[in-house]
């Protein structure tokens, strides 16, 4: 029996809900957790998610680095905050973010999450109130419709939801200009065509795979616009209490980038925002703490101006993409 177009998606859909909900968020060996997150949900509504790290040093299993990623590492962020994490190449952004969303638990040092050590909590439930946007979020052999709808599958049918999701993410325009807009299938799989099909030119479906082996490629920053859009109806599920950013923006144009964080900004309501930049300027004149990170360690922290005043590393960095614009 050859499986329709159709059919195939719905199998993919029905296997991608199961797995969605860890994208990007590999499990590794850690404690799992009993209590729920959120916990005490009856008191006042949360500002987001707020953590406390003390002297946390994290080295990678397996990594054949002398040196921890992460070096005696403590911070305190308050439900609510917008942080923004800087810093040279290697100095350890991402991999904070991976432990602030529970990716990894450290090799030493604490880190609580809403007053309570974080592996208390089961891991699922943390993993479903973090929402992670990064360079490494993957699309689907779907439509793109069914890549936004992901974000928050019970609702993946609710066209007016996928639709403002996509605007949010800055993807509405480029997707009105594919001839089949958002029921454009990115990479289509043609594997079950193509075993029936081998060498039948003349059967009637040869035609159809022709077409679909034709893989519809979107550019590196209209992919980025479909996971920010697939963030965006993540947070319509309302269970989302933390965001983190880790540069998704490296692909996107001026104004794109600056159209997303706009539009984060606006639902940050209940949420801690943490995002990890290159780019300084929109996000950092805003926020309410900026981490500075050095070879794995935080080396200054404070609002922008108390870090320009001081005169160091992030000044430095600072300065350094200020003189470009000044020339
Ligand atoms: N999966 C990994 N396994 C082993 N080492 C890693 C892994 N990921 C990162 N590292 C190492 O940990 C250190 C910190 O890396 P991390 O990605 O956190 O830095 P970063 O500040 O985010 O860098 P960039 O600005 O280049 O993205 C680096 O020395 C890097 O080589």
């Amino acid at each position: 029996m050859t499986l329709s177009q159709a059919q195939v998606v719905n199998r993919s859909l029905s296997s991608l809900k199961n797995i969605y909900r860890s994208e990007d968020l590999p499990v590794t060996a850690m404690d799992k957790g009993i209590i729920p997150y959120p916990h005490n949900t009856g008191e006042k509504p949360s500002k987001g998610m707020s953590f406390d790290l003390s002297s946390v040093t994290f080295l990678y299993p397996g990594t054949q680095k002398t040196s921890p990623s992460l070096n005696a590492v403590s911070l305190k962020i308050q439900a609510g905050q917008l942080v923004v994490i800087v810093g040279a190449n290697g100095s350890g952004k991402s991999t904070l973010i991976r432990i602030l969303s529970r990716l990894y638990d450290p090799s030493s040092g604490t880190v609580h999450i809403d007053g309570r050590p974080s592996a208390e909590y089961i891991v699922s439930d943390l993993h479903e109130a973090t929402a992670l946007l990064s360079q490494d979020s993957q699309l689907y052999p779907l439509s793109l419709r069914e890549n936004i709808g992901l974000g928050y599958h019970a609702k993946v049918g609710d066209g007016s939801l996928v639709e403002q999701a996509a605007e949010q993410g800055g993807a509405t325009e480029f997707i009105s200009k594919l001839k089949d807009g958002m029921d454009t299938i990115l990479e289509p799989m043609i594997k079950p065509f193509e075993m029936n099909l081998y060498n039948k030119k003349s059967h009637f479906l040869y035609k159809e795979m022709e077409a679909l082996r034709k893989k519809i490629d979107i550019s590196g920053g209209e992919r980025q616009k479909v996971v920010a859009a697939r963030s965006f109806m993540r947070f319509q599920s309302g269970k989302i209490k933390f965001v983190a950013v880790d540069e998704p923006s490296s692909a996107l144009d001026a104004e794109a980038e600056h159209k997303l964080f706009e539009n984060l900004i606006k639902v940050r309501d209940g949420k801690t925002l943490v995002f990890v930049t290159h780019r300084f300027g929109h996000l950092t004149k805003y926020a309410d703490q900026i981490i500075c990170m050095k070879d794995g360690a935080i080396c200054e922290s404070g609002s922008h101006d108390e870090l320009m005043i001081k005169q160091g590393e992030y000044a430095k960095l600072y300065e350094i993409q200020a003189s470009a614009f000044a020339q």
